[in-house]
């Protein structure tokens, strides 16, 4: 596998000879700015956006970047191998496709796009409860990689109970378990637009397809489409729940459950405690506590405290090769990356989120080689200047 993403490194470098310039930028941090120009304010508005006046996103960005590495020499690193253990099962590379909402807002094809770019480079897509599209319809654009499924735990038993039913039924193995978002943060961007796709009915597939979902409509939703979509903002997640809870997923959940949205190396624990297997490091991408630490600040705290627990995943700013090599370095297993691909689908479908993940998974092949590691099981702590 690591030789797919040196074929790529050679291919672009290669273009160089015929003066053949890529599709899209090399530089994943030039995406937003394109996308915009393509698709206008509003749906970048949306996925670029966070929460207040956006300080913790830039946190991220800061604390990612304020770590510097100090790369080692003379270590034959001739032959790489990207590949790693990730809950029990093995991954081409430290990364997946975080979950993102309502994605029919980049492109018409949406979620099935993502996920069919995921398969063919091999990496696990995150399905969102808040797909644009039913699960069982991306479930069969997904191939042979890993399935994981991102749940907003519902207000609802029976619709949690039902999507737990679905997801393991379309073959989904792991569960994400977001417990950030109780209630959506104050995002002035979308207030100040008024651009807020869920009220809309895009994102809320899983729930009109759900019987259980159905079942608490007092009409049809083709006959009260807005009731339908009041329905799901009162319900798709439970601001009342406590650890205690986890009991029921943990009852109806055969395979691995990782907890998403863990910053306190306490919550960290509970999680450890609670018979979870990981938890993803991640402030939501900073769309959630306006204020918050930076994640890339929190990793390391929870990965000394439940480390030998617990699977430590990261996201959260994730932009180049380089921050994949920094997580790895303050103690995460693999990295969820979020806004980057979004864009890459908003600005060329299928494969511009192929592009995305060949570019950061290339980037990152080489930091790992200029640093002196043959792969990313021997990164750690002593990579990082410590006086940073
Ligand atoms: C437009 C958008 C929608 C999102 N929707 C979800 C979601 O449905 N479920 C979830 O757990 N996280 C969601 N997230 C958060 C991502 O899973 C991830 O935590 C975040 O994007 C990572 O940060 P990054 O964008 O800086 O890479 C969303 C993020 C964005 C940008
Ligand atoms: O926008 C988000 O961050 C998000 O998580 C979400 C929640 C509900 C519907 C769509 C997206």
């Amino acid at each position: 596998m690591a030789q797919h993403w040196a074929d790529f490194q050679n291919e672009i470098y290669l273009n160089g000879l015929t003066g053949s310039v890529p599709r899209l930028p090399t530089d994943l941090t030039r995406l937003e700015e394109l996308v915009e120009r393509r698709l206008g304010p509003g749906p970048v508005g949306y996925v670029a956006g966070s929460a207040g006046s956006g300080s913790t996103a830039a946190a991220n960005r800061a604390a990612l970047d304020r770590r510097r590495i100090v790369p080692r020499m003379l270590r034959d690193v001739h032959q790489r191998d990207l590949s790693v253990e990730v809950l029990g099962r093995p991954l081409p590379a430290p990364l997946a496709l975080a979950p993102v909402g309502v994605l029919s807002i980049m492109h018409p094809d949406a979620e099935s796009a993502a996920a069919r770019a995921a398969a063919a480079q091999g990496v696990p897509f995150v399905l969102s409860s808040a797909s644009s599209t039913p699960m069982e319809q991306v479930a069969e654009a997904m191939g042979d990689a890993e399935r994981w499924f991102q749940l907003y735990w519902a207000r609802d038993r029976e619709v949690t109970k039902s999507f737990l039913d679905r997801a393991k039924a379309a073959g989904f193995t792991a569960l994400l378990v977001t417990l950030d978002t109780p209630l959506l943060a104050w995002r002035p961007r979308d207030l100040d637009q008024a651009y807020l796709p869920f009220l809309h009915g895009v994102g809320t597939a899983n729930y009109f397809t759900d019987p259980a979902f159905q079942a608490g409509l007092a009409k049809p939703v083709h006959e009260d489409p807005d009731a339908a979509v009041m329905h799901f903002v009162g319900m798709f997640s439970d601001p009342a729940k406590t650890w205690p809870d986890l009991a029921f997923l943990r009852e109806n959940w055969d395979g691995p459950i990782v907890l998403k949205g863990v910053l306190h190396p306490d919550d960290a624990r509970l999680a450890a405690d609670a018979g979870m297997d990981g938890v993803v490091v991640s402030n939501h991408g900073g769309r959630q506590v306006a204020g918050s630490v930076a994640a890339a600040d929190a990793l390391p705290r929870v990965a000394e405290a439940v480390g030998d627990r617990l699977t430590v995943l990261f996201d959260s700013g994730v932009r180049t090769g380089d921050d994949v090599f920094k997580a790895l370095a303050l103690g995460a297993q693999a990295v969820l990356l979020g806004r980057p691909y979004a864009y890459g689908l908003g600005l060329d479908g299928q494969s511009g989120v192929e592009h995305v993940i060949r570019c950061l998974l290339a980037e990152f092949d080489l930091t790992l080689a200029l640093t002196g590691h043959a792969r990313p099981g021997t990164v750690g702590s002593a990579d990082l200047d410590l006086e940073q």
